[in-house]
C-alpha cells in the first residue's frame, strides 16, 4: 500500500510544474475578472443598501403624512432628477437620521463612511463641506457640487398688527342724529361758554364732540403749565366722517382751557392744508373767542401782506416784544415763513397744537413744518436759566429721568375723516402715548378699526352714472336743468377740464355757474365761495381745491365729473354733501373702462352702498342739439379741436 501510495505521489507531482506554467497572461486576467466580480459585489451592495435608505425614508415619509404635510418644505427640483437617486449623499437630514438608526453607527463612523464613499468616487471636497447634510449640497456621479439653499421654502401669511392704541380706539357713536349731547351735560364747559353755544344755535353735541371735548379738557384739569399729574398729555386722534363736527371738538375745549390765561402768548396753533380751510377754521375760533372771552385769534395763511400778518403777532412795547396773539391759525408755508424771518411768533408758550386734516398734512411733510414748529416750541425750554415748572424738554425716549421733572406740556390734537392707519406715517408727527376716537367698526360691530376701512356719512345716498366722455357735459346739465338738482358741486380732476366745462356751461346758457381752482386769485375763491353759499351760484366747477373740509351749508348734490383716483379723495369730496346729520345725494360719472376699478375701490373702503343710476338716451335727446352747437362754439371760441375738447380727462 506503501509504493501504491508513493507511486500516486509521483503520478500527481508532475502537475504541480504544469500549473505553474500556466502562461503569465492568463493569470492576470483571472486575477482581474475576480476583481471585477468583487467590484460588481461591492456595487450591488451598495446599490441594495441605498434601496433600503430609500425605503426607510419612504416609510419615515408615510409615517409623518398626516401631521407634518402642510409644514413641509417644497422638495427640490434637482431631488427629482432622477440621475441623483445614485447619489450615495443623500441631501435630505431625515435620511441621514435614518442611515444613523439603521446602522446603529457611531456619528464618527458615518462621516468616515461618508468620506470613504467619497474618495471612490473621486470628489475632492473638504470633509467639513462633504458632511454637511444641508440640502442644497449634492455631490453627483458627474463629479461637480450643486450648490443649494434656494428651496422653495412655502411664505407664511403676514398678518397686519396694529398697535393697541390703533386697533382698541375709544368708540365715537355712528348716527348723529339719535346721539345728541345736551351741551349743558358736558363736564368742565364754562356757563359763558355753554350760552355761546346755545346762542349759535347749538343745542346739543354730536357724537364726536361729546367724546373728544372732555378728553381734552381733562387732560388740561390743573391749568395750563402742568400736565395731568404733572405729566405730559396723551396726544389725541380723532377719525371720524366727514360733516360729524369736528372743528368744534377742538374749538370748544381750546378755548376753554385758554380762557382762563393771564399773559397773551401764542398757546395754541391750529393747522390746515389750505387758505379756504384755514379762514373757515379761523371764523369759528372767533365766533367763540370774541365776546365773553379776552382771546385774541390771528390767521397766517397769505390773505394778508406778510408784514400786515406780522402786525398782528406782536408788537413792542417798553423795549420788548409782546404777544397780541392766542391763537394762530395758519397754512404750513407761511408758518415756516414766520418762523424762520423771526416774524415775532414766538411759540414757546404753546399748548395746543391742532393738525386739521391730519393725514394730508401728514403727505405735505416733506416740507419739514413739523419739526420747523417743534423747534420753536422747546427753543429757550432746556436753557439752565429756565424756571423749573417752564422747563420744556425736546420729546426723546421716554425714561424715568425724562418724565419725572414736571414740564409745560404740548398736547398734538389730529382730527381727520380718514385719518391713516399706517403707524409708520403716524409716527412722523412723534405722538406722545397717543389716545384714538375713532367711529370705524368693523361689520362684527366691534370697535376695532377694518384694514382700509372708511366711515361715511350716514345720511349720504351714493350714484354712479355709466356714461361716455362726449355725453359727460350734457349729463350734467340734465342733472341741473331737467333733474333740477340744485346747487350742485361738481368736482374735475383738473382745473383745465374744470375751465372748460364752465365755459360750455356758459355758453349753453340757463345756468349759473362759477369755477372753482387754482386759475383763480384768493380773493376771487373767496368771492366765488361766498356766493356759492349764499345760493347765488346753482353749479359750482371745481379741482379737489374744495374737496376737503369745506363746509357749506345746502350743497344737496355732490358730482365727481371725473371719477377720483384714490379712495380719500372720493370721500372727501362727497363729505361735501350730507353733512351734520343732513342727507345728501352723490353722482359719479363712470366711463366703461372705470366702472370695475372705481366699484371696487369703493367697496373695499366700506361702502354701505352704491347704486346705479342710468340716464335714458331719450332723456338727453331734448338738449342735444343745442349741446352740439355750444360745443362747436366752444371749439373755436378757446381754438381746441372739437373732437379733443373734452378728452384730456382720460388720461387724468
Ligand atoms: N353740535 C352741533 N349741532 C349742530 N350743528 C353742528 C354741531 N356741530 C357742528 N355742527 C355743524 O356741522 C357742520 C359740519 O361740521 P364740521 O365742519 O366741523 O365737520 P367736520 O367733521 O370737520 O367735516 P370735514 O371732515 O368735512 O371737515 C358745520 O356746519 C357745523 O356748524
Amino acid at each position: 500500500q506503501k509504493a501504491k501510495e508513493k507511486l500516486k505521489q509521483s503520478r500527481t507531482k508532475p502537475k504541480e510544474p504544469k500549473e505553474q506554467k500556466e502562461p503569465k497572461k492568463q493569470k492576470e486576467q483571472k486575477e482581474q475578472k475576480e476583481q471585477k466580480e468583487q467590484k460588481e459585489q461591492k456595487e450591488q451592495k451598495k446599490q441594495k443598501e441605498q434601496k433600503e435608505l430609500r425605503d426607510v425614508k419612504k416609510k419615515r415619509k408615510a409615517d409623518k403624512s398626516g401631521s407634518e404635510e402642510p409644514q413641509r418644505h417644497k422638495k427640490r427640483k434637482s431631488e427629482d432628477v432622477p440621475s441623483f437617486d445614485s447619489d450615495s449623499v443623500e441631501p435630505d437630514e431625515p435620511v441621514e437620521e435614518a442611515k444613523k438608526d439603521k446602522t446603529g453607527a457611531s456619528e464618527k463612523q458615518k462621516k468616515k463612511k461618508k468620506n470613504e464613499v467619497q474618495s471612490e468616487e473621486g470628489e475632492t471636497e473638504t470633509e467639513n463641506a462633504t458632511l454637511k447634510p444641508t440640502p442644497g449640497k449634492t455631490s453627483a456621479p458627474t463629479g461637480f457640487t450643486i450648490l443649494g439653499g434656494f428651496e422653495n421654502k412655502p411664505v407664511q401669511k403676514v398678518h397686519r398688527v396694529l398697535p393697541q392704541w390703533l386697533a382698541q380706539p375709544d368708540v365715537i357713536h355712528r348716527d348723529i342724529k339719535s346721539n345728541l349731547f345736551p351741551v349743558s351735560d358736558i363736564p368742565g364747559l364754562s356757563a359763558p361758554l355753554v350760552k355761546k353755544l346755545q346762542n349759535n344755535g347749538i343745542q346739543h353735541l354730536f357724537p364726536v364732540q361729546a367724546e373728544v371735548i372732555p378728553a381734552i379738557l381733562e387732560s388740561a384739569q390743573q391749568g395750563l403749565l402742568i400736565g395731568r399729574g404733572g405729566y405730559k398729555p396723551r396726544d389725541i386722534c380723532v377719525s371720524a366722517p366727514t360733516g360729524s363736527g369736528k372743528t368744534l371738538a377742538f374749538v370748544i375745549p381750546v378755548i376753554q382751557v385758554l380762557t382762563e390765561r393771564v399773559v397773551c402768548e401764542v398757546r395754541a396753533l391750529a393747522v390746515l392744508p389750505t387758505k379756504e380751510l384755514a379762514q373757515q377754521v379761523c371764523k369759528v375760533f372767533r365766533s367763540y373767542a370774541e365776546g365773553g372771552t379776552s382771546l385774541n385769534v390771528v390767521m397766517l395763511a397769505g390773505h394778508k401782506s406778510f408784514a400786515a400778518e406780522q402786525a398782528s403777532l406782536s408788537e413792542l412795547r417798553g423795549g420788548t416784544r409782546r404777544s397780541l396773539a392766542d391763537i394762530v391759525v395758519a397754512t404750513p408755508g407761511r408758518l415756516v415763513d414766520h418762523i424762520n424771518r423771526d416774524s415775532g411768533l414766538s411759540l414757546e408758550h404753546l399748548r395746543f397744537l391742532i393738525i386739521d386734516e391730519a393725514d394730508r398734512m401728514i403727505d405735505s411733510m416733506h416740507q419739514s413744518w413739523l419739526s420747523q414748529v417743534v423747534k420753536a416750541v422747546y427753543r429757550s425750554g432746556g436753557g439752565a436759566g429756565a424756571v423749573s415748572i417752564f422747563r420744556r424738554i425736546e420729546p426723546a425716549y421716554v425714561t424715568a429721568a425724562s418724565l419725572s421733572p414736571p414740564q409745560m406740556p404740548l398736547q398734538k390734537l389730529l382730527f381727520s375723516a380718514t385719518l391713516t392707519q399706517n403707524p409708520e406715517k403716524l409716527q412722523q408727527l412723534g405722538l406722545h402715548q397717543p389716545r384714538l376716537f375713532s367711529s370705524i367698526h368693523s361689520h362684527s360691530g366691534t370697535p376695532t378699526r377694518t384694514q382700509g376701512g372708511y366711515d361715511f356719512p350716514q345720511g349720504l345716498t351714493e350714484y354712479y352714472v355709466p356714461c361716455t366722455l362726449s355725453k359727460k357735459p350734457l349729463l350734467i346739465l340734465h342733472f341741473l336743468l331737467r333733474l333740477k338738482l340744485s346747487p350742485i358741486l361738481c368736482f374735475t380732476n383738473s382745473r383745465e377740464t374744470a375751465h372748460r366745462l364752465y365755459l360750455l356751461v356758459q355758453l349753453f346758457g340757463g345756468v349759473q355757474a362759477a369755477e372753482f381752482s387754482s386759475r383763480l386769485s384768493p380773493a376771487e375763491r373767496k368771492k366765488t365761495l361766498k356766493e356759492f353759499e349764499q345760493g347765488k351760484i346753482q353749479l359750482m366747477i371745481s379741482t379737489d381745491a374744495a374737496a376737503r373740509g369745506i363746509d357749506v351749508a345746502g350743497i344737496k348734490c355732490v358730482v365727481n365729473y371725473d371719477a377720483p383716483q384714490y379712495i380719500r379723495t372720493y370721500i372727501h369730496r362727497i363729505g361735501r354733501t350730507a353733512r351734520a346729520g343732513k342727507t345728501g345725494m352723490a353722482f359719479t360719472f363712470l366711463l366703461g373702462v372705470q366702472e370695475k376699478n372705481f366699484l371696487q375701490m369703493v367697496e373695499e373702503a366700506g361702502t354701505p352702498g352704491i347704486q346705479k343710476q342710468i340716464v335714458k338716451p331719450q332723456n338727453l335727446k331734448v338738449m342735444e342739439a343745442r349741446y352740439e352747437q355750444t360745443l362747436q362754439e366752444l371749439a373755436n371760441a378757446i381754438k381746441v379741436p372739437f373732437e379733443v375738447l373734452f378728452k384730456d380727462n382720460l388720461n387724468k
